[in-house]
């Protein structure tokens, strides 16, 4: 990546025992300096507020939102089975088709002016039929347009992706106020400002779409792919012709088209890692190390004697969850960042090691004198059942939850990709339409796969891990493990394929009872409950977890 003056801002997070540490005399002193004025502005906890942030507010008229309806503030759901107590202490799930229900309020913000946004984009929003903010949009916002370097943790399908681009449409490209010319044409922009990395294909071009349609058909050149899979060489003819100026990738792709000179990033003022706690993993590392060395320098970062044209950055870490080494990583390789939550922001270095960092509701808790806060990372409305099947009777048990809980869209996890076409062509010899979805399909396949998914051709998408993070099906209402996740954090973004913007999801996993003591682990973990569930006569009847043991 060539080298280029000007700019300001970088995102990014790794885990830092795989780079380079910074000095952290410099960053040690500016970090505290910056935390000082932050402390001075948070309340008790250490959070900080909005007001603190020191937003301004333009008012603005609105018209009539289209597209997305909410009810109060409430997103409505789909319809779904009710569990209702029946005779000797069972309880009943009854299938019930009833009209969409309210589940929570996920939208508290009043609308996207507060935020100080500025009018071109708010027109794309508003065209768009997005009226209200989601609670971590509310923070995260006003945070990074104040130009903090932040970690943004919040729940699947909470709105993270919205979380950064808006912030940065606010700076960058022809919705940013600040890029009209005194004629009002838009600046010429000559190289890439903003580069956004997603560990899967499928995230990254999902995250594309979604800066397309905020762009408009007008602008949509100025946001570009380099996703793996897909043709190199017409990735850098597309570079160089329509000189984007964001550009949304997979590492190893980015890494690639940089090390052959293709691509001109030190002038970059963002760079986003989204799913960041997956891209800190080992095969990730060397890519991701590549790109911190060659988007702009980290801002903050002391002088290195000769003249430095890279551009300074902010850093901006994204991921539903967060494992303390994300937080090392940021301290490492942000300039004195932020954690920002749902309405709540905080101090980066009042987060101390702790225990692990997934928990159903955020409890802060006074602890040798540090604040320890626990994160959210499963949606509140999602209901986790776990039931006993043999290895051969899975599928059967699959199909038989699927009737049960009159699923119309359900995603089916394995580990791995080669038992994928065996639960596929079972599922389809029952008349159930399914498809797998894995890395070994071709770019061409998995898209394909996933367009009938979400329009519905297709009712169970049997997957592994790769298609956990980030995947946006919003009329996903059921997720099934067929397989055990490896860990609480693998389960947290598998379960968050459901339930996605406050809407209603049920997640089941299907275990041996040889594992049922894993299920219970990943129970405490989470700190949520896992209810035995047993599939009779088509319906999901849920008993006492004592008769399961004791099966
Ligand atoms: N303010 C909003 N109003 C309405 N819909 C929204 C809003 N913000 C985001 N959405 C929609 O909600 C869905 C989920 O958003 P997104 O994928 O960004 O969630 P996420 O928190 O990144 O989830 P995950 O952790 O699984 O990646 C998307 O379809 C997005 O378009």
């Amino acid at each position: 990546m060539a080298a280029s003056a000007s700019t300001r801002f970088l995102v990014l997070l790794k885990e830092f025992s795989a780079f380079r540490k910074i000095s952290w005399t410099s960053a040690a002193t500016n970090f505290h300096r910056q935390s000082r004025f932050l402390c001075h502005a948070a309340k008790e906890d250490g959070s900080l507020t909005l007001a603190s942030l020191d937003l301004g507010n333009k008012p603005r008229k609105f018209g009539k939102s289209k597209a997305l309806k909410l009810e109060g503030s409430f997103i409505t759901e789909m319809g779904q089975g009710k569990v209702k107590a029946v005779k000797n202490d069972k309880m009943k799930v009854v299938k019930e088709k009833k009209p969409a229900e309210i589940v929570s309020p996920l939208f508290s913000a009043k609308s996207f002016e507060e935020l100080g946004l500025p009018d071109l984009l708010l027109d794309s929003l508003e065209r768009e039929g997005f009226s209200v903010p989601t609670d971590v949009q509310s923070a995260a916002v006003p945070t990074i347009i104040k130009g903090h370097d932040a970690v943004i943790q919040s729940y699947t399908g909470s709105g993270k992706t919205l979380a950064y681009l808006l912030p940065i449409l606010s700076e960058i490209g022809p919705l940013a106020e600040k890029s009209r010319s005194s004629n009002g044409e838009s600046e010429k922009r000559t190289e890439i400002q903003a580069m956004i990395v997603a560990p899967s294909r499928e995230l990254g071009m999902q995250i594309v779409r979604e800066v397309e349609k905020l762009l408009g058909p007008v602008h949509r050149r100025m946001v570009q792919q380099l996703v793996g899979g897909a043709n190199r060489m017409r990735q850098e003819e597309a570079l160089k012709k329509n000189k984007p100026a964001i550009v949304v990738g997979t590492p190893g792709r980015i890494a690639e088209i940089s090390k052959g000179g293709k691509l001109h990033t030190h002038g970059c003022r963002f760079l986003v890692l989204d799913e960041v706690d997956e891209l800190l993993s080992f095969n990730f590392r060397e890519d991701i190390h590549r790109i911190l060395e060659h988007v702009g320098k980290r801002s903050g970062a002391g002088p290195k004697g000769e003249v430095d044209e890279r551009a300074n950055r902010q850093t901006i870490l994204v991921s539903a969850t967060v494992p303390f080494s994300v937080i090392r990583a940021a301290k490492s390789w942000s300039h004195e960042p932020v954690l920002v939550q749902a309405n709540k922001v905080t101090p980066l270095d009042t987060i101390q090691p702790s225990a692990p960092v997934i928990s159903l509701t955020p409890t802060t808790s006074e602890a040798n004198g540090q604040i320890q806060t626990t994160i959210q990372s499963l949606p509140p409305a999602l209901k986790h059942y776990y039931c006993i099947s043999k290895h051969q009777h899975k599928v059967d048990t699959l199909r038989r939850c699927v009737h049960a809980l009159d699923a119309q869209s359900v995603i089916a996890f394995m580990n791995h990709s080669r038992q994928l076409k065996d639960v596929v062509y079972k599922l389809e010899a029952r008349g159930m339409n399914s498809a797998e979805m894995h890395g070994d399909l071709g770019k061409l396949g998995r898209s394909t796969v996933l367009k009938k998914f979400k329009n519905g051709e297709i009712k169970v998408l049997v997957t592994n891990e790769l298609s956990a993070r980030g995947l946006d099906v919003a009329e996903c209402d059921l997720v099934v493990n067929l397989e055990l996740p490896t860990d609480a954090v693998h389960y947290a973004h598998r379960a968050g394929r459901t339930g996605r913007l406050g809407r209603k999801g049920t997640v089941v996993t299907v275990c041996e009872e040889s594992q049922v003591f894993i299920v219970k682990k990943m129970e405490k973990q989470l700190g949520l409950p896992f209810l035995y569930c047993e599939f009779v006569d088509g319906e999901l009847v849920v008993t006492e977890e004592d008769k399961a043991i004791i099966r």
